[in-house]
């Protein structure tokens, strides 16, 4: 008898890994020996990131001042810019080197790069110049992890008219997953995890995670985190984890597997 094996038929199994400005600043050996381990075990991945402190350091070397509404960046016109020349300019080569420098084969990319990340204004008025994500272009992004290159997303959108918008990584993260129907989504920052009144949870669910941002527990950065996980999850994915770069953390599921 013949057993037919095909590859081309079987649906890829991908990750998105969103690495948070947080820990771009000296990934551990243990973020490259895992994220090799998952390749071997037959993971497309895709990375994107953030890059908050480095922002927040270019920022305050020009002078120009920002706010945050609920962990998002209130974006003046002359913010736009930094933004968008910290993380295309500097970050994402940065953190292109750093993989490539481990062997693995990395290729950066923002909004703009192929149509990548096709966006809006989430709401001049209220935020400026941040943007919300309206099509992925997914073709672009399959064509590149079928050859085994790993892209690498910077957080910036672009609209039709070619203005740069800035999109929280977390945010980026989140509908990048969707839209390649990712089965998991790895969120990694600087703590092991959601802790409430000091202690780090294994799991979490929707209704805790609302009330906990009722509470305050859960507050600033952590906000986009947990609300880009419960997106995801309600469309179908089904865990989402907030890892620190040695992938220990929260993993927040959905209704279905806690039952
Ligand atoms: N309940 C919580 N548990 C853990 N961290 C929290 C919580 N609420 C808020 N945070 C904050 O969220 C931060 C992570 O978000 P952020 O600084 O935006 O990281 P990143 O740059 O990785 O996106 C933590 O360092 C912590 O200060
Ligand atoms: C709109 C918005 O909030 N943009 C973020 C983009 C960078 C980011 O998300 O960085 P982290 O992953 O380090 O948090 C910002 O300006 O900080």
């Amino acid at each position: 008898m013949t057993t037919f094996k095909s590859t081309h038929h079987t649906a890829r199994k991908k990750i998105v890994i969103k690495l948070g400005g947080s820990t771009l600043e000296g990934l551990n050996e243990a973020f490259f020996s895992n994220f090799k381990k998952l390749q071997q075990q037959g993971y497309d991945i895709v990375i994107t990131h953030g890059g908050g402190p480095a922002i927040n350091r270019e920022l305050e070397k020009q002078n120009v001042t920002s706010t945050a509404i609920n962990g998002i960046r209130v974006t003046s016109e002359d913010a736009i810019g930094i933004v968008q020349s910290t993380l295309v300019g500097k970050v994402n080569p940065g953190l292109v080197h750093e993989l490539n420098k481990a062997s693995i084969n990395a290729i950066g990319l923002n909004g703009f790069d192929g149509n990548l990340l096709e966006s809006e204004f989430l709401n001049k008025e209220t935020y400026g110049f941040v943007g919300k994500i309206k099509k992925v272009n997914t073709d672009l992004l399959n064509q590149l992890i079928e050859q085994n290159i790993v892209p690498v997303i910077s957080c910036i959108g672009a609209t039709v008219d070619g203005q740069a918008l800035n999109i929280n990584g977390d945010t980026v993260a989140s509908e990048v997953a969707l839209a390649i129907g990712a089965e998991s989504l790895l969120l990694v920052t600087d703590v092991a995890g959601i802790r409430i009144e000091g202690e780090y949870q294994q799991e979490a669910t929707e209704e805790l995670i609302n009330q906990w941002i009722n509470e305050g527990h859960i507050y600033g950065g952590m906000i986009p985190k947990v609300q880009g996980a419960l997106q995801v999850l309600n469309a179908g994915i089904p865990s989402v984890q907030i890892v620190n770069d040695s992938l220990t953390g929260t993993t927040i599921l959905s209704k279905e597997l806690v039952k």
